[in-house]
């Protein structure tokens, strides 16, 4: 059995200094023999471009592949699993170093090394071990990126004209899953403004290697050959779950040195679903990123998630709750996950609501006041809960 080749994906918003950083690092990387694979969204590849002029790898070369006019995240998806076999195939490299476009998605790209495509038949566990997830932020222009509240299409910057995401869900995206975050052009940002970055990008990201860059000068073993990647810890790093998991006693009192905050908001009695979604239409300010599971009354059999970032908010239905399905599935399930007994309700089951918050000067009292507002009041828990307005009108079978 052949040795897997490690690789390690670069991902971060369209200009943070991924090529710059790339082309520094195969500079100096002088021990491995590193292919190389450029995805760009426009059909010219820019940054392929940019690396071959500066990292000495030529264009020509069997190890360089571009990916041109897509993302490697959905539609150059196949491509990526072909030209990854094609490169483990051509048996002399040590090493696969990816830049993804800016607007892409690290957990699909995951996905594609730590599954078999039945499709294509193609498994990539086979050849690669997937070593590192790093993502790169513009320490200048975060903090103006994620408040702007804009779209990608609005920027002309998304895949296609389906593509609705606002620019704030996929840097949040982008953050929540890496193990490596590089917070590049701190030559542009105060000493004072950094500190506060990191401790907002650590309340995000908890668990990720926190590294500071200008020009995307690092270290090469920061980011090749860590080993640090593991798909379910990775999945599981996002502040948000970690305050759900941990509770907020374990807290480290410095995220609080700048302001930065974050509770969880748990109720066992349902939201009007309106109020619920006005109050989520006018979230105040201070709220960063918002993201939890929410019990509406309306919806009686449903889950669902709420997934705010800058000021972007949404909501979905993500699973049934338990209570909601029939007496024999919810005996599997409780075979299956005893863990769900834990939390069980004589009345409501497992329908509950558990909102984690993380923010800057957040007024705890008063959101949790504003919040308790939005439940249904004690007139309302005993009226027909049905006869409430939908907000949303989903169907599910
Ligand atoms: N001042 C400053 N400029 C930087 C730094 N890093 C990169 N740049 C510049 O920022 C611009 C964008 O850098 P790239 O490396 O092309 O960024 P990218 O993430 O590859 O961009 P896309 O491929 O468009 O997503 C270039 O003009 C770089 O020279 C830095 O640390 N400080």
């Amino acid at each position: 059995m052949t040795k897997k080749i490690p690789v390690t994906v670069l991902s971060g918003y369209l200009g943070s200094g991924k090529t710059t950083m790339m082309n520094h690092v195969l500079q100096n990387e002088q021990n491995l023999r590193v292919a190389v694979i450029v995805n760009d969204m426009s059909e010219i590849n820019i940054d392929a471009e940019l690396i071959a002029n500066g990292s000495g790898i030529s264009r020509t070369e069997e190890k360089f592949v571009e990916l041109s006019n897509g993302c490697i995240c959905c539609t150059l998806r196949e491509d990526l699993l072909q030209e990854v076999e094609r490169l483990a195939r051509l048996g002399n490299i040590d090493y696969i170093l990816i830049e993804s476009t800016g607007i892409s998605e690290p957990i699909p790209v995951a996905q594609t090394f730590s599954y078999l495509d039945e499709e294509l038949d193609i498994d990539l566990t086979k050849f690669c071990r997937l070593d590192t997830m790093v993502t790169v932020v513009d320490a200048n222009r975060f903090w103006h990126d994620f408040q702007s509240g804009e779209s990608l299409l609005a920027r002309k910057e998304a895949v296609g004209e389906l593509d609705e995401r606002n620019v704030a869900d996929l840097l949040i995206d982008q953050i929540e899953f890496c193990d490596v975050l590089v917070l590049n052009k701190c030559d542009l940002v105060s000493e004072v403004e950094l500190a506060r970055l990191e401790r907002i990008l650590r309340a995000l990201q908890p668990e990720a290697k926190l590294i500071w860059t200008k020009n995307g000068v690092i270290e090469p073993a920061e980011i090749l050959n860590t080993g640090r990647f593991n798909f379910e810890r990775v999945s599981e790093s996002a502040g948000w779950l970690k305050e759900l998991e941990l509770g907020h006693e374990n807290h480290t009192p410095e995220t609080e040195e700048y302001g930065i905050t974050s509770f969880t908001y748990q109720r066992r009695k349902p939201f009007h679903p309106l109020r619920f979604v006005e109050w989520c239409d006018n979230m105040p300010a201070s709220i960063v990123r918002a993201k939890g599971i929410i019990w509406s009354a309306k919806h009686q059999e449903v889950a669902l998630l709420l997934s705010q970032a800058g000021s972007s908010a949404k909501i979905e239905p993500v699973s049934y709750w338990v209570a909601a399905l029939p007496e024999a599935q919810q005996q599997d399930v409780f075979l299956q996950s005893p863990e769900v007994l834990k939390d069980w309700d004589a009345l409501y089951g497992d329908r509950l609501t558990q909102l984690v918050i993380i923010g800057i000067d957040l007024d705890k009292k008063a959101i949790i006041q504003e919040l308790d507002a939005c439940l249904l009041s004690d007139k309302e828990l005993n009226e027909p809960w049905e006869n409430l307005k939908d907000p949303f009108n989903w169907e599910w079978s």
